[in-house]
């Protein structure tokens, strides 16, 4: 079997499935909708992008991933290092010209970082799942959106309206995303001037936005600039195309012996 031949899942999503992973999945998303406010996302914005947690490099930051297992992902139980490789793997064998595409699926989930004590431990329903957008009436295309109940931002008029904070056409820029991996990742590629081209950047900040993504909901806050973006969003396959037999062990698999003679 080559490379080009490996079997490579689409598929979308599926929260119901039976596994034993479903019983995690769903707790990490109660947590990860009863919790986050309007108030609480700004506020960790504010603290985070000051960015003196840490100085590191993106490699150093990839192997504190590969402690991490994302508890919000019905698909996924390997060490998150392992799923930045297969992603940027995935993405590089359909576009090999645009290498800041390959760059891009690398990195847009080393925000999950959170999770290390050298960036705050922060808990995983702060960090991993889905993200929405605050500050207005949460969609009902968001997975599990029957836990919002217990929201506080739920119970309040001011923010339950289709507008809430907003103006239309605001663009997703103004828009406070629930906060979480995704968000700190572009803080901190902003922060760090990297030169990613827009489309990157908005792919680092909007992966998770399935309602946005995948349902359409949401789409009266876009401007034509963003709506162009989105169509980047639809090449992202981390989510939906998650390869079981990664690129670099396969190859070692190949031409080494399982161990080597010391
Ligand atoms: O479970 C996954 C995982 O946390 C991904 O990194 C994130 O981007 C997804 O949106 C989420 O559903
Ligand atoms: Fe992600
Ligand atoms: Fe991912």
């Amino acid at each position: 079997m080559t490379y080009g031949e490996m079997p490579v899942s689409i598929v979308p999503r599926d929260y119901e499935k039976e596994s034993l992973r479903r019983e995690i999945v769903l707790e990490i998303y109660r947590k990860n909708h009863i919790n986050p406010t309007y108030e609480f996302a700004k506020k960790k914005k504010e603290e985070y992008e000051k960015l003196d947690k840490a100085v590191m490099s993106i490699w150093e930051c990839c192997e504190l991933l590969n402690e991490f297992v994302d508890e919000s992902d019905p698909d996924l139980d390997e060490p998150q290092l392992e799923h930045l490789l297969q992603s940027a793997e995935a993405i590089q064998k359909d576009y090999p010209d645009d290498d800041w595409l390959h760059l891009t699926a690398l990195i847009d989930d080393l925000g999950k970082v959170l999770l290390h004590p050298s960036f705050g431990a922060q808990p995983q329903w702060a960090v991993v799942g889905d993200t929405f957008p605050l500050g207005y009436a949460l969609d009902e295309a968001i997975v599990h959106h029957h836990f919002f109940k217990e929201n506080p931002d739920y119970q309040n008029p001011a923010l339950n309206t289709e507008l809430g904070v907003y103006t239309e056409n605001s663009g997703p820029d103004n828009v406070t995303m629930s906060w979480g991996h995704d968000e700190y990742m572009y803080l901190v590629a902003k922060g760090n001037n990297a030169t990613l081209p827009p489309a990157g950047l908005f792919i680092i900040r909007f992966h998770s936005f399935y309602a946005l993504h995948r349902s359409g909901s949401y789409t009266y806050l876009m401007n034509d600039e963003d709506k162009e973006m989105m169509t980047w969003l639809e090449v992202k396959y981390d989510l939906y195309s998650k390869s079981k037999e990664p690129y670099y062990p396969y190859l070692i698999q190949k031409h080494f012996p399982e161990k080597l003679k010391p």
